[in-house]
């Protein structure tokens, strides 16, 4: 696949002139139902060859900085996966330790999974569709129990408790999933001095920069995260947001690559649905 050229300066501080704990998020490159404008969710759709381009893209602006990590996080979604594993192939980091939870997974998109985003909004309008989709806390509407997109007829979640698996979320339901694994194991690595990189999902992200961000339920309905640019946040001790110049507010953490492109990209996953 043809790598995306990284036209670009790097802008976030280098994380030697800084001491701070450095934090990388990225979202996964783009996937072959992001291209079909297709509600996702839990499906396990693959990269695509821009995705994967974006990934090394996005790779190399990390190893042009000067990042290193010492332990990466992930989902158990492969499009999140693969990003992950371009991104530490281009860095030569492919022996730190990878952590799958499907606690990063996408928000679980219920009935929506599977559907054209367009013609969902052909049918329900779109604002309703905009609720479902950017919503803080109104679920789309739920899947049955014998839907391919039930995760409980999905071996991959055999090990989850049945009462934890979703039949759809809202990006509060995602959050509440999302935050103990937050909790309990990446902040204390970050704390502990570990230098962290998370490749997840549009809307777990979401939910993760609502935290640390402190964004509102309100100010978050509005926030597009664009697929396959590092996102980097520097942390104090006790994991507060030392802001960055070049944050695209309400981000206070700052996007490696062209500013410029980096803000159509985030009109662009805006318009998915018109
Ligand atoms: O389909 C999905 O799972 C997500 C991310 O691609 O879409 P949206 O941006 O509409 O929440």
């Amino acid at each position: 696949f043809a790598p995306i050229v990284a036209r670009t300066r790097q802008v976030a501080p280098s994380p030697t002139e800084l001491d701070a704990h450095t934090l990388v998020l990225v979202r996964h490159g783009e996937s072959t139902w992001n291209d079909l404008n297709i509600f996702t969710g839990w499906a396990d759709a693959d990269l695509n060859d821009k995705g994967k381009g974006e990934a090394l893209a996005g790779g190399k602006l990390l190893k042009e900085g000067g990042y290193t990590f010492d332990v990466a996080y992930t989902s158990v979604l492969k499009r999140a996966i693969k990003t992950l594993w371009i991104i530490l192939e281009e860095m030569d980091l492919m022996y730190i330790p990878i952590v799958n939870t499907w606690r990063l997974n996408e928000r679980h998109y219920g009935g929506l999974q599977g559907l054209n985003k367009q013609e969902t909004v052909d049918k329900h309008g779109k604002d309703q569709v905009l609720v479902w989709r950017r919503s803080y806390d109104i679920p789309p509407p739920e899947c049955d129990e014998s839907s391919e997109h039930y995760p409980g007829n999905d071996p991959r979640y055999a090990n989850v408790d049945k009462a934890d698996l979703p039949k759809t979320e809202s990006l509060k339901l995602t959050e509440d999933r999302f935050m103990p694994v937050w909790e309990n194991e990446i902040a204390p690595a970050i704390k502990s001095g570990k230098k962290v990189l998370i490749a997840a999902h549009g809307n777990t992200l979401r939910a993760l920069v609502k935290h640390l961000d402190n964004i509102s339920s309100e100010t978050i309905a509005e926030l597009n995260i664009p697929t396959g640019v590092p996102l980097v946040y520097e942390l104090d001790d006790d994991l507060n947001v030392i802001p960055n110049e070049n944050g695209i507010a309400p981000l206070r953490g700052a996007y490696l690559g062209d500013q410029e492109d980096i803000r159509a990209r985030i009109g662009a996953v805006m318009a998915q649905t018109k």
